[in-house]
């Protein structure tokens, strides 16, 4: 093979523009060279900076910008042999070529961007021919470039093929950066199929895929996936030296202990160990990767002492850096690391978990089924691994496939594994293919639609010991030795859950401020109770009918007077017909007799209690009836007039509608109709809520990955109080003798309605909030209990207030808005609101001169965003108020040198 001849004017080996390019290309040529410059890790790295991209880049928020270069090799010489001057994919050549290398590092290259949104995979080259500057090995070589999705992909496979067998056919190369590193789980499909044993390439983001990817020998492995996951993780790059090397000073010795990494691996020798962990704030981890989450192989030795810390620190040094090793946030498991029956945990679901009496033991990242009937637990896939406590609401529902198996047999629908076949075989179950077997978390088992149970599985020894035999799972009561009762990590625990109660007048929005905090925080709901809503809005379908059709009645009777009197006053020369005028039976609000008959149906049905009977069941005739009724000229009429039927709600309209929908058999309500649907739904569990609103001030805040600003999520348990229930005295009140704050809901488009108070006494519903805030304040436990006034319904309170104006409220007398020409219903709205929150204030300043704090918000809670934010609210107010509790830091040398007169 001719060798390319070494011209001296040709090779400049400390990094120099270097321009010669062979003659006759189509020669082979070897280009190899013993590199004799600083070690690499020595030489500072330059970082390839585009401040443009970088500005593009931290708006995006895809990309850090510290591509910081991984050395994987680092022989005291590097030598470039022929294995790296490999031909580059004509693409990538292109691409690459196209560019100007203006430092000899980077080429850079900048493709389609559609809508000012870069669609943008960013790829690492190591290309010797198109960076020919960089032969210096201790430079980086990297190239980026920013292409269409399609380039992207060719390109990087194409790169990356490149970069790997370069890598792999010179073990002694060092190589580029992990720009991987901090890519959001959603770039999605990033063709990354083999991975180098060296570096920890991060993963593909389909974890749903694990099943058919054959590249995992587990569908669990993805423990370090998932490590990389949380929020603030990239992921963990392995760094291996020789045996016996320290990864710093390079000196090789296999009888000195070394210190390990947790994150990367990389080992230290005593003399290093300072040097490269520093003041260890997370623990044993080199510098660089402060701030990445531990190598889950590593868990178990968090917090446990090595010889060489304890010869190196004081024993109280030691204790404080494993005391921070052990909780740091970034070192625990997050719930989002941990899928369960195909669902990623809810902060509230891992608390459950963990909390539990028999947690899963030695908890790491990953997909996981669990049986809640009985408890088992295992990995996706696979057979059950143990037993955990039974009844816990995580996770998604069990699928039959969970476990993989292939029996046809099935324990609470989970189609068995073989091995578990046997253990039931030997146990004495009779289990023919096609079994359906229902197990409760004893152990009890029955056949599905036998209604007893046929035995307990693990009553007999001899099934325990085969159990043990088939490493199978037997209930913690028959364990010898018991498992902890929590392994949850300190940090997460919750301090507290804070009891708020929410109170409010019928039709306010307390349950719908329920339903958000379950939609929002918990996941939503549940099958039972979607279809426990599903009925609700079937029966108050009848309720909405029997309202219409009363006030239907009363408007026709009185329609009837009017027009009698007018007839009667009317001379007698001039007959009704003459004048036009319709005939004192009939008017607008009249009904033609076929439909006068259904209603009257309806009506007598609903007096004699017959109705109620139906009310479980909106029948087929009966939405047909209704619908009709519904769109006749006379109740239509009458629906105009709502205003004046002070018991119609205002989502009747909506529910009427669609009456035949709601009737039929597959009617499941979606979000919207779940959150319209009102009425009394405190038997579907909806009365009170428990749900942990995540503290963002961490992920948004200033310090988004510091360990003095721990993550911590605040628990709430929001229990419900309808002012039907409330009176001063009752004994259901001592229930709310310890809530943390009075979430007081009240309707801000109700100055115009009335209520019953009393005996039929009907009042304002502004003066009965006013009055119902009293007498909570009067309450002896509520005394200096900070009050939420959550001002809710206000984007109807904006529709109404141009039509009806405030002062219809007495209370609300005195408001005279400030008119200008441009004013619109938007701004009349929003000071009408300043003026009722401000009565409001002064009222409670009033009534309660030295108790607690009023706060206000005004919100439409049918609104997600809004209610969000509401509940933002909430929690700043609580944290505020507890804040305020704490004793306050004595003042400072400095304060108390400035107040010194
Ligand atoms: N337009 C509008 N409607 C709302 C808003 N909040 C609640 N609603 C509707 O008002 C109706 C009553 O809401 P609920 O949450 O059932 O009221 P409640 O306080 O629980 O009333 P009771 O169950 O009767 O004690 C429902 O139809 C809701 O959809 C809002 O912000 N704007
Ligand atoms: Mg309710």
């Amino acid at each position: 093979m001719p060798m390319a001849s070494m011209d001296d004017d040709m090779m400049d080996n400390r990094g120099a523009p270097v321009n010669w390019i062979p003659e006759d290309a189509s020669l082979e040529y070897s280009f190899a060279e013993i590199y004799t410059g600083p070690r690499p890790e020595c030489v500072p790295k330059a970082e390839p900076f585009d401040p443009v991209v970088a500005a593009f880049f931290r708006k995006q928020q895809v990309i850090p910008l510290n591509p910081v270069s991984r050395i994987v090799e680092h022989p005291e010489s590097v030598t470039l042999d022929e294995g790296f001057v490999k031909d580059a994919p004509e693409s990538s050549t292109r691409e690459l070529s196209s560019d100007k290398l203006s430092t000899g590092l980077l080429g850079k290259h900048q493709g389609n961007v559609e809508n000012g949104v870069l669609n943008n995979r960013i790829c690492k080259d190591i290309d010797k021919r198109n960076l020919p500057e960089a032969e210096n090995a201790a430079d980086v070589e990297v190239g980026i470039f920013i292409a269409t999705e399609a380039q992207n992909r060719e390109a990087f496979q194409l790169s990356r093929d490149s970069a790997n067998e370069r890598i792999s056919s010179s073990g002694k190369v060092m190589v580029a950066a992990d720009l991987f590193a901090s890519f959001p789980l959603d770039s999605g499909a990033l063709p990354y199929s083999e991975q180098e044993d060296h570096i920890s390439s991060p993963p593909c983001s389909d974890f749903f895929g694990r099943r058919s990817s054959s590249s995992h020998s587990s569908t669990n492995d993805f423990s370090e996936e998932l490590n990389t996951t949380s929020a603030q993780s990239s992921p963990p790059i392995s760094r291996k030296c020789k045996k016996g090397e320290c990864f710093c000073c390079g000196k090789i010795s296999r009888l000195h202990r070394k210190e390990k990494c947790l994150v990367c691996s990389a080992k230290y020798c005593m003399n290093c160990v300072i040097k490269a962990m520093g003041s260890m704030p997370e623990g044993r981890k080199c510098c660089k990767c402060v701030g990445q989450p531990i190598s889950e192989s590593k868990r178990n030795k968090l917090g446990k002492p090595t010889r060489m810390l304890c010869r190196l620190f004081s024993k109280l040094e030691v204790e404080q850096i494993l005391k921070a090793e052990k909780e740091c946030a970034v070192n625990q498991l997050h719930p989002e690391q941990i899928y369960v029956n195909g669902r990623q945990l809810t902060s509230r679901e891992f608390h459950e978990l963990l909390s539990c009496q028999y947690p899963p033991s030695k908890l790491k990242p990953g997909f996981y089924w669990y049986d809640s009937q009985c408890g088992f637990w295992g990995k996706d896939g696979e057979k059950p691994e143990s037993i955990i406590s039974a009844n816990l609401r995580i996770g998604g529902d069990l699928s039959e496939g969970a476990s993989s198996g292939s029996t046809r047999v099935y324990i609470n629908n989970r189609e068995i594994t073989k091995v578990e076949l046997r253990m039931l075989k030997f146990a004495g179950v009779q289990c023919p293919p096609s079994t359906r077997l229902w197990v409760d978390h004893d152990g009890n088992y029955q056949e599905e639609g036998h209604g007893h149970a046929r035995g307990c599985l693990w009553e007999k020894v001899t099934t325990r010991c085969l159990c043990h035999i088939l490493s199978l799972p037997v209930p913690n009561k028959y364990l010898s030795t018991p498992r902890p009762s929590t392994l949850i990590p300190a940090y997460f625990e919750p301090a507290k859950t804070y009891k708020i109660l929410l109170f409010g007048i019928p039709g306010c929005g307390t349950s719908t401020i329920i339903k958000q905090a379950k939609l929002l925080y918990e996941g939503g709901f549940t099958e039972e109770e979607v279809q426990g809503i599903g009925d609700l809005i079937q029966r108050n379908i009848y309720r909405y009918l029997i309202i219409l059709l009363e006030a239907r009645e009363r408007f026709e009777e009185e329609e009837n007077a009017r027009l009698k009197e007018i007839q009667e006053n009317t001379p007698s020369t001039s007959s009704a017909a003459g004048w036009g005028l319709p005939s004192a039976k009939s008017n607008n609000y009249s009904l033609n007799s076929r439909l006068k008959e259904h209603a009257d149906w309806f009506l007598k049905s609903d007096a004699c209690g017959d109705l109620e009977k139906y009310y479980s069941k909106l029948s087929r005739e009966d939405a047909t009836s209704i619908i009709n009724l519904w769109n006749d000229p006379a109740i239509q009429a009458t629906y105009k007039r709502k205003a004046e039927i002070h018991n119609l709600p205002d989502v009747a309209g909506h529910f009427l509608e669609k009456v035949i929908t709601i009737s039929s058999n597959g009617y499941t309500p979606d979000n919207h109709d779940i959150l319209l649907a009102e009425g009394n739904s405190q038997e579907f569990g909806l009365a009170e809520v428990e749900f942990t609103i995540e503290d963002d001030f961490r992920s948004s805040g200033p310090y988004p990955d510091s360990s003095e600003h721990p993550h911590r999520d605040v628990r709430y348990h929001l229990v419900q109080l309808s002012a039907n229930r409330f009176s001063e005295g009752s004994k259901l009140l001592r229930l709310f003798d310890d809530v943390e704050a009075i979430l007081f809901c009240l309707s801000l488009d109700s100055y115009d309605q009335m209520w019953p108070a009393g005996t039929d006494n009907l009042q304002n519903k502004m003066l009965l909030n006013r009055s119902m805030l009293n007498k909570l304040l009067n309450y002896p436990a509520f005394k200096g209990k900070p009050v939420v006034l959550f001002f809710n319904k206000y984007d109807s309170f904006e529709e109404k207030i141009s039509t009806v104006p405030l002062s219809t409220c007495d209370w609300f007398s005195d408001f005279c808005p400030v008119r200008s020409k441009s004013q619109n219903a938007q701004m009349l709205a929003e000071q009408a609101y300043t003026y009722i929150a401000h009565k409001f204030k002064e009222y409670f300043k009033m009534v309660n001169p030295t108790g607690g704090k009023l706060y206000t918000y005004k919100l439409n809670c049918l609104d997600q965003s809004s209610m969000r934010v509401a509940f933002q609210f909430l929690n700043d107010v609580v944290i505020w108020e507890e804040v305020k509790k704490q004793p306050q830091p004595s003042p400072s040398f400095f304060s108390e040198m400035t107040t010194i007169p």
